[in-house]
């Protein structure tokens, strides 16, 4: 067992997964995610991009190739080794917004630095200024029934930011949000995590969205797609850009 490139906060190797009813999920993928950088997953539907998002953050366990976190390898932890990597340093944000109906929106922000152990005077503090820059601050003792859809995703965005986790894992962040505050979540998030240093690896299949990324890897059918661009010819037809699945 070999461990990954000093460079690479994450890093998988020859990962295959199956569900338990037997669909496959992940074909053989290969791939690095560099300290920092903002790595989106595009792909059509079906494509496998959630599943590689949750055997990355250690929700589904690897059992056929390597997941590595720094110098940790994911694919050999149990069960709780693995939730505590995920409530230590990974950050989530799902396609639809699961706050706890009992609490309020900064409480909702602030459980996951309550759960890692931050005082709850620290832990509001951070909340705040994350609602506050995802322009919901003003509903922060509101409980989530009483916020927009849109409203209860930006706390879910706060809520995944306000530790600074090493990697945050955005699957479909802005999905159901509409267009115009689906950039400006965009852009808060990514300017979060670049300012913070934070690793971020964004399933989408939005190009928009993928556009603020480092760099896209596309998956088809649980593989990576390679999209090679070939020379320019005098041939017209020679010039397009062509795919390949390795
Ligand atoms: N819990 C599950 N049980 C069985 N099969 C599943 C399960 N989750 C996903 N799959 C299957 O695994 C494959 C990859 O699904 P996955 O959700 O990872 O793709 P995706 O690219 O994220 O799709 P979407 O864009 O619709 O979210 C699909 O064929 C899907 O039907």
């Amino acid at each position: 067992m070999e461990a990954p490139p000093d460079n690479d906060v994450l890093w998988a190797r020859s990962l295959h997964f199956r569900h338990r009813d037997g669909s496959p999920g992940l074909n053989g993928i290969s791939l690095g995610v560099r300290e920092g950088e903002i790595l989106a997953v595009s792909g059509p539907r079906g494509s496998g991009k959630t599943t590689l998002l949750r055997c990355l953050s250690g929700q589904l366990p690897v059992r056929d190739g390597e997941v590595w976190f720094n110098s940790a390898p994911v694919h050999t932890l149990g069960p709780l080794a693995r939730e505590r990597l995920r409530r230590d340093r990974f950050g989530w944000i799902d396609p639809e917004p699961a706050l706890v109906p009992e609490l309020n929106v900064w409480e909702n922000a602030a459980l996951p630095l309550m759960l890692r152990g931050t005082g709850r005077r620290r832990a509001k503090a951070a909340a705040l200024e994350w609602l506050e820059r995802l322009d919901v601050g003003d509903r922060a003792r509101s409980r989530p029934h009483q916020l927009r859809h849109a409203e209860r995703q930006r706390v879910a965005i706060a809520r995944a930011l306000a530790p600074s986790p090493a990697v945050l894992f955005a699957d479909e962040p802005t999905a159901p949000l509409h267009r115009a505050d689906r950039a400006h979540v965009l852009r808060t998030l990514t300017a979060a995590a670049r300012s913070h240093g934070i690793t971020v690896v964004l399933a989408t299949h939005d190009p928009d969205t993928a556009a603020l990324a480092d760099r896209t890897v596309t998956l088809l059918d649980g593989r990576r797609v390679h999209t090679v661009q070939l020379p320019d010819s005098p041939d017209a037809e020679g010039r397009a850009a062509c795919s390949l699945s390795v």
